[in-house]
């Protein structure tokens, strides 16, 4: 692929998180994080004494984003959350929470912007402060995380929760749209919701903002960027305190957003990171060039036996697109779940938790799950359309990198394919890989078998913690 194009403006997902109106739902099943259930027991799913033994490796190895220097001991850490952190099966931290905790953690507080790959940790980096700063004797809201989707919403609530089992007390809240819940006072010592719904809580005074001390905005670049979101993230930040401490997470920073950023949380301590470093390497990337736009689903079909055999998630444009693949697979007898902002609360919830359970293996979805989501079993990430700007033209790097991101969790592996089936969508995805300075290889259709064995290799291979170019000579048959 050529590498010839500039860089263009980046950053707005095709679809916004749906819009709020309503009070806080129950986390019900949120997924525990770090310790869910292990993979779903197929062939292409490590299993954890395997993922086990490569981690120890990765987090000894002082350039991969896993390494630290120093144990959760040496962080300065209560032993009530040291606790928790090893009932998640923690061992040591990884880059960015050895180096983001110790200035979180700093008296007087300092707000922070920080950046770190995909699947490195950065949910557990600012939970651990949390924790840390809440004063369990007053059961009033300390700390609000603001994430852009219920589904990412809950998943954060359940780390939170988990991580802090062992402090007595400890009171967490969703705030996300819930209709029984409308008129009920949040009384919890940390919330976790969307910006709608707590914006409206706020203003009809069922949160109380007076004592709230640490806000958090996990993928920030994202609410901080998008229309809805970012006029709603401000608004929340202005109800609050002045001198609170805020928190800005995400894999990706825009240089436009940068510049908010700053306004937003000023005089931050800053960890930043290049474009060329945000690839994670377990995550192999390729790509299909297919002919025609009708071929698209006919070599989607073809995928199906290696989407079931672990867990996969298939990102597409548009919720009708969304709908329209769910309604052909299930006519093909496939089973297959679906999941955009087209649908209520509780639907939602019950399709992520089925999936996450392994109950549901292939997920087809919108941008609306491309960021946050940790399903650890996933191994196949699918962009049937490429990632774009809302206009459909403009290829959009930062989300493709969080929708690949779904797979190579903490040092797991993963295959992302992206399907090409024009000019335009080649120009697209060929951006994206310029702007990351990352290689995608191509593959070879006109032998199924020897695709399907060529993937199953490729994640058996970096399993077994193969260097790159053994891995590019699998994928492109010199092995
Ligand atoms: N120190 C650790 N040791 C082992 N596993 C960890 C550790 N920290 C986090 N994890 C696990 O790594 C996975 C990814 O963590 P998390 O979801 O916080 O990533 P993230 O950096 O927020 O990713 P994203 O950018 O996609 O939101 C989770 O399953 C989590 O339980």
């Amino acid at each position: 692929m050529s590498s010839s194009e500039a860089p263009a403006a980046v950053g707005v997902p095709a679809e916004t998180a749906p819009t709020e109106s309503v009070a806080a739902a129950e986390v019900g099943a949120a997924q525990l994080d770090g310790s869910g259930p292990p993979g779903n027991g197929s062939e292409l799913t490590e299993t954890e004494a395997e993922v086990e033994v490569k981690l120890a490796d990765l987090q000894a190895d002082p350039n991969n984003p896993l390494f630290s220097a120093r144990s959760f001991e040496e962080l300065k850490i209560s032993e009530e959350l040291l606790k928790g952190i090893h009932q998640m099966n923690f061992r040591k931290p990884s880059k960015i929470q050895e180096k983001a905790l110790p200035l979180l953690l700093m008296n007087p507080p300092h707000n922070m912007i920080a950046q770190s790959q995909s699947g490195t940790g950065k949910t557990a980096a600012f939970s651990l402060n949390i924790l840390s700063r809440v004063d369990l004797s007053l059961v009033a809201p300390q700390a609000l995380v603001l994430a852009p989707s219920r589904e990412l919403a809950r998943q954060i609530l359940g780390v939170i929760t988990h991580m802090g089992q062992f402090m007595t007390g400890l009171k967490t809240l969703p705030a996300i749209p819930d209709p029984s819940k409308r008129n009920t006072r949040f009384e919890a010592h940390v919330l976790v919701g969307t910006p709608g719904t707590v914006m409206d809580m706020l203003r009809r005074k069922l949160i109380n903002s007076s004592t709230i001390k640490i806000l958090v905005l996990d993928e920030a670049d994202n609410m901080l960027d998008q229309q809805g979101l970012g006029d709603q993230c401000t608004r929340v930040k202005a109800l609050l305190n002045k001198n609170i401490q805020t928190v800005l997470f995400s894999a990706t920073f825009p240089p436009h957003v940068i510049q908010y950023a700053n306004t937003f949380a000023p005089q931050a301590n800053v960890l930043t990171l290049a474009h060329d470093e945000l690839t994670i390497e377990g995550i192999k990337q390729l790509y299909i060039d297919i002919d025609k736009d009708n071929d698209k689903f006919a070599t989607l079909l073809k995928f199906y036996g290696l989407m079931t055999q672990a867990s996969s998630i298939i990102f597409v444009r548009t919720r009708k697109t969304a709908e329209v693949l769910e309604q052909r697979m299930v006519q093909e007898g496939h089973k297959v779940a679906q999941l955009s902002g087209a649908l209520e609360g509780p639907e939602r919830d019950r399709i992520i938790d089925q999936f996450r359970s392994g109950e549901a293996k292939v997920l087809i979805t919108t941008n609306v799950l491309a960021r946050g989501i940790d399903v650890q079993s996933v191994t196949m990430v699918i962009n049937y359309d490429v990632p774009t700007m809302p206009d459909g033209k403009g290829a959009d790097p930062e989300t493709y990198l969080h929708r690949i991101g779904r797979t190579g969790r903490f040092g797991r592996v993963g295959v992302a394919l992206t399907f090409v089936h024009d000019k335009q969508s080649w120009q697209q995805l060929n951006f994206i890989a310029s702007y990351f300075k990352t290689d995608l290889h191509p593959i070879d259709t006109s032998d199924w078998d020897a695709v399907e064995d060529m993937i199953q290799k490729v994640i058996r291979s970096s399993r077994a913690g193969k260097s790159t170019e053994e891995m590019t000579a699998i994928i492109t048959g010199e092995a």
